[in-house]
């Protein structure tokens, strides 16, 4: 095999597809595994492995025959246990396996940011029952918002303003939560005045920030995201140092999407994720390094240098808005042809449409942000899926 390296690839969404471009243009061999066929990664990668990454026995079977250099998680769902395991083998795990099996349970990454970092989080609780989400509520009070420990995009997650909606609450996240543990985290809910994704690159050479993105989510789930995202200089220093201490935590090489609420002057860290991160697809039109591109270099021990911005930018995504095997796309021209800035778009391939299921995501670079995020919102307006049934 003639490549600089080996990657195995475990999940294979938009944000898979796009790193595998980065690292295939760098020479890399990528081996796209996802529980679907199809999956968006896997258009773009040399091999595709379709298996339950949640299964230890198919994940430890697929790394073994695949012999990778890296092993790239790119979603939550995984058997973490095997990452460790074949870390302590000799096998590298992107960033380390510490960091995959942290972040995919909430309730982990926040004792470490919280409990053994200090950082400033929301005051919450955990919860494994009715009565201990109610207990959970009464510490932080109302409103709050229950999330499964396990999920992510907004999956399961509920704001709960009195008493009488704790119910519905905890069953919606027990109904929606993925993976084997029957846990919530219960949250105070914070009034901030903006959030933001401070992308964060650990390098052989130090730590990289790049600029900021601000975002707007809905049901959980980002909708548009901009870059850069004003802030005051204190402020961002201060989510510089949160995002600083916690990937030095976890350790290894690659991109981190640290997110925090901010009110005021009061930096308040969320979660985050060990990988490029959804609100951080604006860098596919705002930097000369995308998120991709950045977590390729830091991975295979590449120079990074500090990614620069090529102007206010924005991104708003493309939503299905049923379930459907049989569909098509129309208006990319139109799309594309919106006027005031640099517009493209992104389609991602994803085989089946379901309610609110990502599809693509439209790009805009501008004068200014606000000019940056009408246009990247006229455009997504501008490309229709068309339903066949
Ligand atoms: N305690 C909170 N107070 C106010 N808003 C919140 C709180 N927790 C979550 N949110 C809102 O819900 C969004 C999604 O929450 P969170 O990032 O915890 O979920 P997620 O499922 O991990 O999403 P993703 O996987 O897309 O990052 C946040 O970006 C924020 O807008
Ligand atoms: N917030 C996490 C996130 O955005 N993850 C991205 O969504 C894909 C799953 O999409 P799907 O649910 O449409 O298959 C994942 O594979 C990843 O690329
Ligand atoms: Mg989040």
């Amino acid at each position: 095999m003639a490549a600089i390296a080996k990657i195995l690839l475990l999940g294979s969404g938009e944000l898979g597809r796009e790193f595998t471009i980065s690292a295939k243009r760098l020479g890399c061999h990528v081996v796209a595994c996802d529980s679907y066929a199809g999956a968006p990664a896997m258009q773009m990668a040399d091999e595709a492995e379709v298996f339950a990454m949640l299964d230890g026995d198919a994940l430890r079977a697929a790394i073994t025959r695949h012999a990778p250099d890296f092993i790239v998680p790119e979603v939550e769902a995984i058997r973490t246990e095997v990452l460790a395991e074949v870390e302590a083998e000799g096998h590298v795990v992107v960033p380390s396996a510490r960091a995959t099996q942290m972040t995919m349970n909430r309730d982990r990454i926040r004792e470490v940011a919280a409990v053994e970092l200090g950082l400033h989080t929301s005051r919450y609780r955990y919860a494994e029952s009715l009565a201990e989400a109610e207990a959970g509520a009464a510490h932080t009070g109302f409103p709050c918002v229950i999330k499964p420990v396990m999920s992510s995009s907004g999956k399961g997650q509920s704001t709960v303003r009195d008493a009488g909606e704790l119910a519905r609450a905890w069953d919606y996240a027990v109904a929606n939560m993925r993976g084997d543990r029957r846990r919530v985290i219960v949250e105070q809910f914070v009034d901030f005045d903006y959030e933001i994704t401070l992308l964060t690159v650990r390098t052989r050479d130090g730590i990289r920030f790049c600029p900021p993105i601000g975002h707007r989510q809905e049901r959980g789930d980002y909708q548009e995201s901009w870059q850069p995202a004003a802030m005051a200089a204190p402020v961002l220093a201060a989510a510089q140092d949160m995002a600083r201490k916690v990937v030095d935590n976890l350790g290894g090489f690659g991109l981190f999407g640290v997110e925090f609420f901010v009110k005021g002057e009061e930096v308040i860290f969320s979660e985050l994720s060990p990988r490029p991160h959804d609100t951080g697809m604006v860098t596919l039109i705002s930097q000369d390094l995308s998120e991709f591109d950045l977590h390729a270099r830091a991975i295979l021990g590449l120079p990074v240098p500090q990614p620069r911005l090529l102007g206010a930018s924005a991104s708003a995504v493309i939503l299905a808005d049923r379930d459907a095997t049989a569909f098509g796309y129309a208006g990319l021209a139109e799309a594309l042809a919106v006027a005031g800035g640099d517009i493209d778009v992104r389609l991602f391939g994803k085989p089946v449409t379901r309610p609110w299921r990502r599809m693509g995501v439209a790009l805009a670079r501008a004068g200014d942000t606000d000019a940056a995020r009408r246009l990247a919102a006229e455009a997504a307006s501008r490309v229709r899926i068309n339903y066949d049934n």
